[in-house]
């Protein structure tokens, strides 16, 4: 099948490499040419995927229009500030119908929408999908055995999606419950800047276990008051991406928290970084979403706040998992 990746990021690459291993005709489109030139002769994404070697056979392509074309399946890897424009700019030159599978986790900041509801906006017509779950890309070019979701109302595009996908060492699974999905791969990025802020705190794992608990419970919440499944939040989708995000090192979410927790500015992180942090966007709307449905959710509204500069990390922590007064707590709930 001939399948376009759009983002020629960690996670773009790294999907784009595993479906040409598949035997897919993949093209990626970088939005630097210079990187598009060194996917095609290096055969490497050194900003990226440091040391990893790419399939001989993984075209790229700084030619949006060009990637366009290509597509009789199209997967959208750029991160979630940038999807919409990107969508917009495809939308000329794509074969009409052909699935949209997202891999963006992140809710857009004005409108609060998903990224498969950001798909239906551009793309009527489309079926929309999301791939999600415990996902560390530097894992999974690693050969690491590793559980994803395909997420897609319609069981038809699912199991369809779900063949493609289906790699080795990759298990492909696909729920219904792309609200559930989605939710989950969002806030899972808020939930492990906080325990990041608590490894930069040197608190201890009992106070690490208490958060991500507790985020789980505010994902699960927000979740079901969008639509979404509670059983959908106990599985890949939901604790498993926020287990393997809180934990490891390789989470960039996790290391803007942990520098936060060491005294550093966001502004000088970021920089530094050079990589997406979803979660430092998408918390301004998740906040926005908790107002709307009157949710208490008192991590996600204190990581805003170390976010927006109104208290320090340090604070933050004082107060995380105090915000209840005292006799109306009870987990779960
Ligand atoms: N990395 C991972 O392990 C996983 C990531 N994800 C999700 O995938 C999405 C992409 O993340 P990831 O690949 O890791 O991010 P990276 O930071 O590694 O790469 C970002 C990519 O997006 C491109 N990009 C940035 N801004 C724009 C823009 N305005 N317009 C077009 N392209 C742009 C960058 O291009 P340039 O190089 O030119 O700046 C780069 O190719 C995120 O939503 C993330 O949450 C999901 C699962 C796993
Ligand atoms: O989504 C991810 C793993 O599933 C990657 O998390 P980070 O964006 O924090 O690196």
């Amino acid at each position: 099948m001939r399948i376009t990746v759009l983002g020629a990021g960690s996670w773009g690459t790294t999907v784009a490499s595993v479906l040409t291993r598949r035997d897919h005709e993949s093209l990626i489109w970088a939005r630097s040419p210079a990187t598009a030139d060194e996917i095609n002769a290096k055969h490497t994404n050194e900003r990226y995927l440091e040391g990893f070697p790419l399939p001989g056979r993984l075209r790229a392509t700084a030619d949006l229009a060009e990637a366009a074309a290509h597509a009789e399946l199209l997967v959208v890897g750029v991160p979630t500030g940038a999807f919409r424009d990107t969508l917009v700019q495809v939308r000329p030159n794509l074969h009409p119908w052909i699935p949209v599978v997202s891999l963006s986790k992140g809710l857009e900041r004005d409108s609060l929408l998903r990224m498969t509801e950001v798909i239906k906006e551009v793309l009527p017509g489309h079926p929309a999908a999301a791939l999600t779950g415990p996902n560390l890309a530097k894992e999974i070019m690693a050969g690491m055995a590793a559980a994803t979701v395909i997420a897609t109302e319609d069981l038809t595009v699912a199991t369809e999606i779900q063949r493609v996908f289906r790699r080795g060492l990759l298990r492909v699974y696909t729920n219904h419950d792309v609200i559930g999905c989605e939710v989950g791969g969002a806030l899972k990025n808020v939930v492990a800047i906080a325990t990041g802020i608590a490894q930069g705190l040197g608190v201890g794992d009992n106070t690490r276990a208490g958060v991500i608990s507790r985020g789980l419970a505010e994902l699960t919440t927000l979740a079901v008051a969008m639509g979404g499944e509670p059983s959908t939040l106990a599985g890949l989708a939901g604790m498993g991406d926020l287990v393997a995000t809180c934990i490891s090192p390789q989470s960039r979410n996790r290391h803007v928290g942990e520098q936060l927790g060491r005294g550093r500015s966001l502004d000088d992180i970021l920089a530094e970084m050079g990589q997406v942090a979803e979660g430092v966007k998408t918390v301004h709307a998740a906040v926005r979403l908790a107002d709307r449905h009157g949710l208490a959710m008192p991590i996600t509204r204190t990581i805003h706040r170390v976010v927006t500069g109104d208290i320090t990390a340090e604070h933050a922590y004082g107060g995380l998992l105090r915000t209840h007064p005292a006799g109306h707590e009870s987990d779960p709930g």
